[in-house]
């Protein structure tokens, strides 16, 4: 199993290339599902989730072509995946494909949608809370499907085709939106959603599903009217940059000290958290189509801050943060309220030397002068970040275990943190 190895104490210098962002990739490439003709996703990630999302779709029968290259190489901007589902020839998701991620329970809405049918496994993911998936079921069954639980395995059928509907969720889920949203393009009528997630990666797949021939208006509100179509087509789409690596390094920087320009960065995609930064002493320059990020001299105040669905803090930038906190000059105090157990990661900065206190979903934090390097374990993605981050901080050495994490979200991480002077490596095992 690999693990990265990092020497830290190094400020980051340079400039890093941000990818397309995980979370918008795989729902754009499921919405091929909904359409026989050729879907074209320009910046997509070379990422463990795109690799297994690719067999997934395989296995339901959609021809992938990757015409583009990696990022950076040559220069060029990603991948460009040519999806093509000209036929459907299984609806079954197995257990053994699904389980390894969450996205993946996705494919229930376009199936059911065009197919009229669906078996999908009930999905894993990150393991940062019990995640179910009522919601998600709950939207299908208003807009038609019969749906059963047996063995694992969702069943559901919607022999007559889906029926628009008014779906009013009781609690934001940035999936039960995607699932709903992809079903309703082709269901007969109209469809309401009410507090829908406004995440970022909703507003893409809205967008690429528009494209297609969709009818979506309120794109970027948290209600959204669907007017179904009887079918959708090929189009081309990019995938929006990631807010959570762009983050990620944002606090890396400022962890570490430095300067550093993130290429393609956008700032209306992580208003919150760059406010928060800002509001910590780091300095943050907007620039067209980057941010540049710098920490000289002074150190990183403490803040108060909770999770919360867009535009709000972000969970999936809660364990970077604690990273950073685990440095700052007073104490700091971090509520989480989507995910219940998305805490793993305190044990393993408390190796390093953060002092962070939980009580209920709050992390206390007490900065700490410095963090001395250890041996920790990646526990989920963002954790396994977290970790990268406090380890570049820290004095001496850290060994990272349990890496497979970290490939499921972050592309090319050590060669990007390298470029910027960074002493970290990859240990093949
Ligand atoms: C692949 C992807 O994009 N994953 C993201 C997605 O996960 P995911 O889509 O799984 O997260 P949701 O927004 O659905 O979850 C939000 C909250 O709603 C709850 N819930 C969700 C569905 C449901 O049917 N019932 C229910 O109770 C969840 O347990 C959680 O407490 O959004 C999360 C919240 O921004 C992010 O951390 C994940 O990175
Ligand atoms: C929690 C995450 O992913 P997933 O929903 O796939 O577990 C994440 O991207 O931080």
């Amino acid at each position: 199993m690999d693990r990265i190895r990092i020497v830290g104490g190094n400020p980051l210098i340079g400039s890093i290339p941000i990818s397309g962002a995980k979370n918008a990739a795989l729902p754009l490439m499921i919405a091929s599902l909904l359409t026989s003709e050729t879907l074209t996703l320009k910046n997509v990630p070379h990422l463990a989730d795109v690799a297994q999302l690719a067999r997934i779709l395989g296995n339901h029968g959609v021809d992938l072509t990757v015409v583009g290259k990696r990022l950076g190489d040559n220069g060029d901007h990603g991948q460009t995946y040519r999806l093509r589902a000209a036929e459907i020839v299984d609806t079954t998701a197995p257990y053994e494909l699904v389980s390894r991620m969450r996205a993946s329970f996705w494919v229930l809405g376009p199936l059911i949608a065009r197919m009229h049918k669906a078996k999908v496994s009930l999905p894993g993911g990150c393991a940062i809370g019990t995640r179910p998936v009522d919601l998600h079921l709950q939207a299908l069954e208003a807009l038609g499907a019969e749906i059963e639980l047996d063995g694992g395995y969702v069943l559901a059928s919607a022999p007559g085709g889906l029926k628009g509907a008014h779906i009013a969720f009781p609690k934001v889920s940035v999936g039960a939106t995607h699932n709903t949203l992809m079903a309703a393009t082709l269901a007969k009528g109209e469809t309401l959603i009410e507090n829908a997630a406004r995440e970022p990666e909703i507003g893409d797949l809205a967008d690429c599903l528009n494209k297609m021939g969709a009818k979506i208006e309120g794109i970027g509100s948290s209600t959204l009217h669907i007017q179904g179509v009887d079918e959708l087509h090929g189009a081309e789409h990019a995938v929006l940059p990631d807010r959570i690596e762009t983050g990620t390094y944002a606090m890396a920087v400022a962890a570490t000290g430095g300067d550093v320009v993130l290429e393609g960065a956008r700032p209306e995609l992580w208003q919150s958290a760059l406010e928060l930064l800002r509001n910590s002493g780091v300095e943050i320059e907007e620039r067209e189509n980057a941010i540049r990020v710098a920490r000289n001299g002074s150190g990183v105040g403490p803040s108060s801050v909770e999770t919360e669905p867009f535009p709000g803090f972000p969970t999936d930038l809660q364990a970077q943060l604690l990273a950073l906190m685990s440095l700052a000059d007073g104490t700091s105090t971090v509520r989480e309220t989507i995910f219940e157990n998305r805490f793993m990661h305190v044990q393993e900065l408390a190796r390093l030397g953060a002092h962070i206190d939980l009580k209920g979903d709050t992390a206390v934090v007490t900065g700490v002068k410095s963090l001395r390097g250890a041996q920790v374990m990646a526990t989920d993605l963002r954790a396994s970040v977290s970790l990268v981050i406090a380890g570049l901080a820290a004095e001496g050495e850290t060994v990272i275990n349990r890496v497979y994490h970290l490939d499921r979200g972050f592309e090319r991480i050590e060669e990007k943190l390298g470029q910027c002077g960074a002493e970290i490596e990859r240990l093949s095992s």
